[in-house]
Formats: C-alpha cells, structure tokens, sequence
C-alpha cells in the first residue's frame, strides 16, 4: 500500500469458492491504482494487486486449477495519477502494464478524445499484445489513416492447467460520444458479422468468455447471450463487465452468468467456475453435465488480501508488487498529488444524503463555487443561469487537505464553459429542465442500447432513492468472527441474492440527483427576463435538443461562446478552493 494509506479495518469476511477455473476482475478503475489514500476499506494499490493476483494463481495451480486476471476498461480519467501529468497517462500506463492481465478492453473513456484512444492503440495495446480485445471498435490509424481494428477482435486459447479451450471476445457497449477518429460499431450488427459468427460455430470450446466495458444488464449483453445460444444451446459463457461503476451480477440462464466489479479499484471482483467439460475431462466419469459458477466482490485492502490468500505481511507482498508500490509513490511525488491546496471543514456527499442539502457536493457546488466564481469579465452584472451536469462531478469530498489529487478525483474533465446571449429566462428555465425530464437524457435512447445519462453513472442501477434505517444490521449469512461494528459500505443484492460482498458491511443510503444543477446568478432581486444561459460544454449537444424542445429557434453551436475563456471546470473549483478553505 502507498506510505499514507490507512490500515484497513477487520472486518467479517465471506470466503472464495475456488473451481476448474477462477477470474480476477477489475474495471472502471479510472487512474486510482494508488488505491483510496482516505478510506480503508480500498486502500490497497496496484502493487498489492499484483501480489494478489500472483498468489492466487500460485493457489489455483498448485490444485492444479487455472486464474485468468480480466479488465473491462475505463482505466483512464479520474484520478490524479492519470489527470495530472503532461501528456496525461505517462506515469499510469508504465504502472499498468506490470499487472499480468490475460484479457482486456477498451471503456468509453479510453476514446472520447483523440489523444486517449492513440495512446492505447500505440501504448496499452502493445503492452499487453495479444491479450487487448477489441470487437466492435476501429481507429484511424494515426499514420496511414486507414481504419483498422484497435486490437484483434477475438482470440482462442487453452487455459494452462484444466487445458479449457476458451473463445473471448472484448464489447463496448453502443457508445456514441467517442471523438471522430474512432468508430464502435452497435453491438447488434457486431455479432451478425462473419468472423463472429464463425468464432461462435468453433465445436471446439468449451467456454465463451465475453469482457467488455457494457453493463452486465443490457440490451447489448442480452443480444450476444442469444446469438450464442441459438448456435451453441449447451455451452458454458462468462460475460464481464463494467461502465455503471456498480458491482452486480446476472444470471442469463443455468450456463450463463455475468459478472461488474464496481469502480475505482474499490472492488475486485472473483468469479469461478466448476464442473466445465474439457478435453480431459470428458474422458473422466467426474464430467459433470451442469457446470457450478460463483461470485464474490472484494474489498480491495489488505485485511481482504491476507485472508483470501492465508498469508500474512510477511509472506504476502511479492517482489514485483512491492516495486510496483514503490513505482506508484515515486509517481505520486513527480506530480506532486500530496500537495494541500486547503482543507475540506467537512464532508460532501454525492450521493448519501439528499439533494439539496448542506452535505451535498452538489449544493455545495451550486451554492457557493458557482455563486462565487463564475463571472466573465465581459459580462458583469448580467443575470445568469448557469448550468453543470451531476456527472461532472465524480466523487465524494472528506474533512481534511483538499491535495492536487483530490482535484482530480472530483472534478478530472478538462471541460470550461460556453454561454448563450439573451436567452428569455422563462426558455433558459425550459431548457434546464427539458435537461432534467429523463433519467436518460433525450438523444433518442437507440433502441437495444444501454442508456446514457448526464448524471453519475451509478445512478442507472437505481431507479429510486434507498434510505437506509441507521439501526445495525442482521447478518445472517456466515457466523461473525467479529462482533464489533461493521464498517459502512456495499451491501450489494444481485441475481444470485445478497451474499456476494467478501466483507460484511453496514448498508448506505443512496441519493438520486438530477442529470443538471443550475443555479442562477442575479445582482438584482427582481425576476429577469432575459439571462446569460452558461452550459459546461461537455453538455452542448444535449443543449442543441433542449434549446429545440423549448421552442428557442437559435443555432447553438454558431451563437454560443467561450465564457470565462481558459478557465475549466477543474480550475474554478480548485481556485474556490484555495481562496476558501484554508487550513
Ligand atoms: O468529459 C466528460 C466525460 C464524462 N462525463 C460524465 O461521465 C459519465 C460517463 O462516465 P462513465 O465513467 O463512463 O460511466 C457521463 O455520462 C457524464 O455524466 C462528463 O461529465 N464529462
């Protein structure tokens, strides 16, 4: 763990159930591979991963098992070990590629500009060749400004030990905000392609094994689920998953079941499978005819570490994990991630207490950043209605030093402001909720897609608010080795019930929020008629379709501009900061 981690806290665990074959699942990880340096329960980084993993694929082999380590993208934005650097990326990319990952993919960050996805065709995928799938995503190549495949699209292999002969494919999910010098074809016309439709007539394979960065409840998962079943009825398939940063679970049918682990390497995620028929197998009266598939989600810290492995401080780190540790910190000081630009009086919640509220991080953001910074000199005493989608913020703010890190970790997007002239209020006030109507914003969700939102991407899996009664919980599932409070976090409920959390946590609640916070600046007490509409630009093209919905007949993209120019969303925050917070 990095030098200022906190320890993790015991906890009662729920143990692994090892099988033929065992994964190891991250994504979503979003830069954070020093783990979370305020909170526990994930504190562990990359480097005590990466001992992870190698002790448990020593385990799994010596019972003469296989482990295959999987990430399903969105390694990228969110973090200061990313976000800070100049090009951004250098210092995590190195880090990176010391985890041996036997399959990957690309998220929906990794392409939404152009720098990201070049430096994966020319960096990620070359370090990890030949385990870098890319089924439905092509890239102008940067010299020959060809299009070409940004990885293989799918691989066959035999696993080490049980000799399963495993055919893998690695989606994206129907992502559309990618910049122009990609293309992700829908997931619907992918798997009616020949090579797919080849790849799934192998009689050979004995598992399908489909990543991708695509929720594991969705349109897309369920059309590659069908396509294979209706050409091979009675194989086994594993899907993983990721993109709404939630842990879950699916249950597509008796051989088919999908696994998401989370974000920000909060989660590892286990999944195992028992009984496949191989080669060697079916020679064998053990064949058996229904394979067993099981599940669980790892607190990533330590305590959960030693356990799953038996090992303790000593016989746990491996060489390689502990250079890696030691590569994290060395970044973390170049970028200067500990440096305190103030300190927080308070917590700010994103999604735990409710909206508006003076815990919320939203309120905060309305009611005083936006209140108190936003102004363009040009435009002083204009009224103004500005308005940032929820998304733009990507976490929770502690008491205590607000570092370069945290700035990162809030707020990673490089996105500034445009603003509208002369907007009537009473449209300004349309658009904003025209905005806010849907939990999917109005780009027309393409049928068979998952949906896109403005607000946090966690918020898709919660269709409403879960209040959570503060009185302890019951546990009912292994007895407590620990009878002491359990520490607040996931409490996750999926297909196969309410036991897949490693670490037995005490519930919290979970907050909706609306896709936009607006908030309206005005010198004056009297209603405006006309305001200066500010839009963070991330949201143009969502404020094209509103401005059309509510009846405003202007071209947006031509009468908007740049306001506050060279001031980004990141830096307006991190300002407020330093004027406010003092320590
Ligand atoms: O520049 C950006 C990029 C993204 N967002 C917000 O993030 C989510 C997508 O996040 P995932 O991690 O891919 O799930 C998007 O819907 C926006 O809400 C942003 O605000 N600015």
């Amino acid at each position: 763990a990095q030098p200022s981690a906190p320890d993790p806290i015991s906890a009662p665990l729920r143990s692994l159930d090892f099988g033929q074959l065992n994964f190891l699942h991250t994504t979503d990880t979003h830069g954070w591979l020093a783990g979370h340096l305020q909170e526990p329960s994930y504190s562990a980084d990359w480097g005590d991963y990466i001992s992870f993993a190698t002790r448990m694929r020593e385990k799994a082999e010596a019972q003469g098992q296989d482990l295959l380590v999987i990430d399903t993208g969105d390694r990228v934005e969110g973090n200061g070990l990313y976000d800070s650097s100049e090009p951004k990326g250098v210092y995590l990319s190195d880090i990176l590629r010391h985890q041996h990952i036997d399959l990957l993919t690309s998220g929906n960050h990794e392409l939404y500009k152009k720098n990201t996805s070049e430096a994966e065709f020319f960096t990620t995928v070359p370090n990890f060749r030949g385990n870098y799938l890319a089924s439905n995503i092509d890239i102008i190549h940067p010299t020959t400004k060809e299009l070409v495949p940004l990885a293989p699209r799918y691989k066959k292999f035999t696993t080490k030990k049980q000799g399963i002969r495993v055919v893998a494919f690695g989606f994206l999910f129907d992502f559309t905000g990618n910049w122009n010098n990609t293309v992700v074809q829908k997931v619907s016309s992918t798997i009616k392609e020949d090579w797919f439709q080849e790849a799934i007539r192998d009689k050979e394979v004995d598992l399908f094994l489909v990543i991708g960065h695509v929720p594991v409840h969705s349109p897309e998962y369920q059309a590659i689920f069908k396509e294979i079943r209706g050409i091979r009825w009675d194989t086994p398939i594993h899907f993983f998953g990721g993109h709404q940063h939630i842990r879950d679970y699916a249950r597509y049918d008796s051989k088919a079941f999908g696994l998401a682990s989370g974000r920000f390497m909060e989660t590892v995620g286990f999944a195992s499978i028992d009984g496949l028929n191989t080669p060697k197998s079916t020679h064998l009266s053990s064949a058996v005819a229904s394979p067993v598939f099981k599940r669980r989600y790892i607190d990533q810290n330590l305590f959960s570490y030693y356990h799953h492995t038996g090992l303790d401080e000593k016989s746990f780190p491996t060489e390689k994990g502990q250079n890696v540790s030691r590569l994290i910190a060395k970044a973390r000081t170049d970028l200067h991630l500990d440096q305190v630009h103030g300190c927080a009086p308070h917590e700010l919640w994103m999604s735990r207490v409710k909206y508006p509220s003076p815990s919320s991080l939203y309120t905060w953001l309305e009611t005083q950043v936006l209140a108190d910074s936003l102004k363009d000199e040009r435009r002083v005493n204009v009224p103004t209605l500005a308005v940032v989608n929820t998304g733009a913020l990507r976490f929770d703010i502690f008491p205590g030093p607000f570092t370069q890190d945290s700035t990162f970790i809030l707020s990673p997007f490089t996105s500034g402001f445009r603003y509208l002239k002369n907007v009537p209020f009473d449209k300004a006030q349309l658009i904003v909720e025209v905005l806010n109507k849907q939990p999917q914003v109005l780009q027309a969700s393409q049928e068979g897609s998952s949906p896109t939102t403005l607000a946090p991407p966690e918020q898709l899996a919660y269709p409403e608010d879960v209040v959570v009664d503060k009185e302890p919980v019951a546990f009912d599932q292994t007895p407590l080795s620990d009878s002491r409070k359990l520490v607040p976090g996931y409490t996750t409920e999926d297909d196969a019930g309410k036991d897949g959390d490693d670490t037995v946590h005490e519930p919290i609640s979970f907050y909706r929020v609306p896709n936009c916070l607006q908030v309206l600046l005005n010198n004056s007490t009297e209603t405006p008629e006309t305001v200066d509409l500010v839009y963070i630009d991330f949201i143009e093209k969502y404020v094209v379709q509103a401005a059309k919905i509510a009846g405003l007949d202007i071209d947006v993209a031509k009468e908007s501009d740049v306001y506050m120019p060279q001031m980004s969303l990141t830096n307006l925050i991190l300002d407020w900061v330093k004027k406010n917070w003092k320590c």
